[in-house]
């Protein structure tokens, strides 16, 4: 008989990647979380961002501490339902302000501890919110989630040509690590405005789309700029963002996009593995 892990109760798992930092990794991360929550999932959400966890703000769960049970450490909810659970470095450090300087080995050994130790119980999807780039994290989660086979990789990208030549790198690195490519995300694709809603295009737009066409990998779809959105996450704290998401000027594009992985999850065929 199979041995029964913490991560034994997953259905699916999928990993946020981006070549660049700051383009809206965990950001997409957040909102596909809550959609698929909206969408009645069980959803948990592992931070492996060690340097830079950004997840416990965007949940409004800054301050709040895991706990330790017999079976291992207890995740955060993030909601009244405990159906959005959410692991990160953030709770381990005794300040928000406080940096993890590690080298490659203790970074290795942590993400083990967090892929094995973290008692998820049932979970249709964990999401893995990664360091952009290719780092020793990324080497570690692929390694230590082998036997799990994860369903693939949605990678998000910004329109400008510098961000997408960072993407190729990391197409690269999933084609090298066998990580099927679910699609691309073009994040910050415009800027709508919230008294005409004219859509203005302040980077080139449409490069994600043009290199998901190149690599033949699907595009997933273009997410603005809102400023509603960093009002919440950035300003009003205290998880206003998990209450009024569905509100959000952002809810129906991440509907489509979180509809569009359930229905890659559901038959793996369809991602790349390009
Ligand atoms: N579509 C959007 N509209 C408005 N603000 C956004 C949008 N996407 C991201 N942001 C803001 O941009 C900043 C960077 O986003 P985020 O932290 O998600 O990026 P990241 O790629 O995860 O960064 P890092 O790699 O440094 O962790 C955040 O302040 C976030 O609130
Ligand atoms: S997009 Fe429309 S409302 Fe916004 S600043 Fe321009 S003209 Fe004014």
């Amino acid at each position: 008989m199979a041995e029964t892990t913490n991560l034994s109760g997953v259905k699916h798992i999928v990993l946020v990647l981006s070549g660049k930092g700051g383009v809206g990794k965990s950001s997409v991360t957040t909102q596909l979380a809550l959609s698929l929550v909206e969408k009645g999932h069980k959803v948990g959400i592992m931070d492996v961002d060690l340097t830079g966890p950004s997840i416990p703000r965007m949940l409004g769960l800054d301050g709040h501490q895991v706990h330790q049970s017999s079976k291992g450490w207890v995740p955060v909810y993030a909601d009244d339902k405990q159906s959005l659970a959410c692991m990160s470095i953030g709770f381990l450090l005794s300040n928000k302000n406080d940096s993890v300087v590690w080298r490659g080995p203790k970074k290795t050994a942590m993400i083990k501890q967090f892929l094995q130790d973290v008692c998820w119980g049932e979970l249709d999807y964990l999401l893995i919110d990664t360091p952009p780039g290719t780092s020793d994290e990324h080497i570690a989660t692929i390694e230590n989630l082998k036997e799990y086979s994860p369903d693939g990789a949605v990678v998000v990208t910004t329109p400008q040509g510098v961000a997408i030549s960072d993407v190729r790198k990391e197409l690269s690195f999933c084609k090298k690590v066998k990580l099927p490519v679910l699609g691309v995300v073009e994040n910050m694709s415009g800027f709508v405005c919230p008294h005409c809603t004219e859509c203005t295009n302040i980077f080139a737009s449409g490069g994600g789309e043009a290199m998901a066409n190149e690599y033949g990998i699907e595009f997933l779809g273009r997410v603005p700029i809102d400023p509603g959105f960093t009002t919440m996450v950035e300003t009003d704290g205290e998880g206003s963002y998990v209450k009024s998401f569905e509100k959000s000027n952002l809810f129906p594009i991440f509907k489509t996009i979180s509809k569009r992985v359930v229905e890659l999850t559901s038959s793996p065929s369809s991602a790349s593995s390009s």
